[in-house]
């Protein structure tokens, strides 16, 4: 039995992140950069308007009510920059070229335009008022974004407009779930005493989901020795990852644990001293890592954020694989005993998190309405109203 601070330990030390490819920038939400980007172009290019107004030399401008005459037009998208001469003023709308000799845009609501000429109502104006310069995002040969970084729609929009397609990107581990139990039922099948319907598969599939792990290879293996060596087998030759949800208990039908030694896997480590999620099992086989996650759903989730989405974000090249960690005051008290660190299903409201009813490890109710797992280790078993504890975030 490892603590709950060394399985994480563990995970650091055994995962690396995977192999590089090249991938379309809109393709490559989710996705980690393998490289820094540097900018091939400065952002803005050119010398911008920020707002619809009139484009001026501040110097011009040496009192309220400056009246200077009207010499042109500049709109977005044009192409030749034109040429200010002092004493006028250049028509001129957002993101348009800020005309050669013009220091300065005032917006058209402090003026007023007739006959030709254009009344400054604004004074002083500062030199560089409204107008973007070049480079002010990013300079040409700066680095644009960090290796490491995870793309976001912010990346990939920032990336398009410095006129870059194709990015270089860590690959995303493939995935494939062993669902162990001969007492499921899946959508279709009648209700039967004594058995359950199957839940674990989609839960798992839509965590992965969410970390841009779409396109999941599942199976079932019967709980046997045989079919669970098999199931086991052939997963981990297609994927990166395998887990395995059942069976890794100590019952006399809980076959993952000899199937994974059968199969000449390293266990990393086995039980974690934590509630609920205590059977987790760790083993790689080569490079291929296999999880064990208890059969229980909400042991199964807990062991899927805490440690597998880490390692599946430690495959994927980012360097803070963890759920986001911060520290809350808790809304209502709560205790446990017992020698296991707890993860318990919590509710954020209001700058506070409530640890919700229900924290029994077959018990998916309160994590349906989660959005937070609040981590109590033994040292902290009883905790009071307002006392701070550590919050991770689910991501959504
Ligand atoms: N004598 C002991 N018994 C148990 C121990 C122990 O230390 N000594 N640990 C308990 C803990 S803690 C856990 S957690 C569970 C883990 O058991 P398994 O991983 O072997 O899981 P199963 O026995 O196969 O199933 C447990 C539970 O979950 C339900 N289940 C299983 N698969 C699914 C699925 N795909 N969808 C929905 N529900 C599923 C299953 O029916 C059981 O109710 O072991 C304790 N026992
Ligand atoms: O380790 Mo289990 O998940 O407490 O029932």
């Amino acid at each position: 039995m490892v603590t709950v601070n060394e399985a994480k330990q563990k995970i650091i030390a055994n995962v690396q992140a995977l192999s590089v490819q090249t991938v379309e920038v809109r393709k490559a939400l989710g996705y980690v950069l393998a490289n820094d980007i540097l900018a091939p172009m400065s952002l803005p290019s050119f010398r911008q308007s920020s707002m619809d107004g009139y484009a001026i030399l501040d110097t011009d401008i040496l009192e309220k009510d400056t009246i200077l005459s009207l010499s042109g037009e500049s709109k977005a998208g044009q192409t030749i920059t034109q040429t200010l001469v002092s004493g006028n003023a250049i028509r001129i709308f957002t993101g348009a070229p800020v005309p050669d000799g013009a220091t300065a845009v005032v917006m058209q609501e402090n003026t007023s335009a007739e006959n030709g000429t254009i009344t400054i109502r604004e004074f002083p104006v500062q030199a560089g008022k409204n107008v973007r310069n070049i480079g002010q995002q990013i300079q040409k040969g700066a680095v644009a974004l960090e290796g490491g970084t995870f793309l976001s729609p912010g990346s990939i929009g920032f990336l398009h407009g410095m006129n870059i397609w194709e990015a270089s990107v860590h690959s995303k581990p493939k995935v494939g779930l062993l669902i162990t139990g001969d007492e499921l039922l899946h959508k279709g099948d009648a209700i039967v005493h004594g058995k359950i319907f199957e839940s674990n598969s989609s839960m798992l599939a839509a965590a992965l989901e969410k970390e841009g792990i779409a396109d999941l290879e599942i199976k079932y293996a019967e709980d046997d020795l045989e079919s669970t060596i098999k199931g086991l087998s052939e997963l981990a030759e297609n994927n990166d990852v395998v887990l395995a949800s059942g069976g890794i208990s100590v019952g006399d039908y809980d076959f993952v644990g000899k199937a994974v030694e059968a199969l000449g896997a390293k266990t990393i480590f086995y039980k974690v001293r934590q509630k609920p999620g205590k059977p987790l099992l760790f083993a790689k086989r080569n490079e291929k890592l296999i999880f064990a996650l208890p059969g229980n759903p909400a042991s199964s989730l807990v062991c899927y954020y805490e440690y597998v989405l880490p390692a599946l974000r430690i495959m994927s090249g980012l360097k803070d694989p963890f759920l986001t960690t911060l520290k809350m005051p808790v809304k209502y008290a709560y205790s446990f005993q017992g020698e296991r660190d707890e993860f318990l299903k919590g509710l954020i409201v209001n700058g506070e998190v409530i640890p919700l009813d229900g924290q029994e490890s077959f018990a998916l109710r309160s994590f349906a309405i989660a959005n937070a797992i609040v981590y109590l280790p033994v040292e902290q078993n009883v905790v009071k109203e307002g006392d701070l504890v550590e919050v991770h975030l689910l991501p959504f």
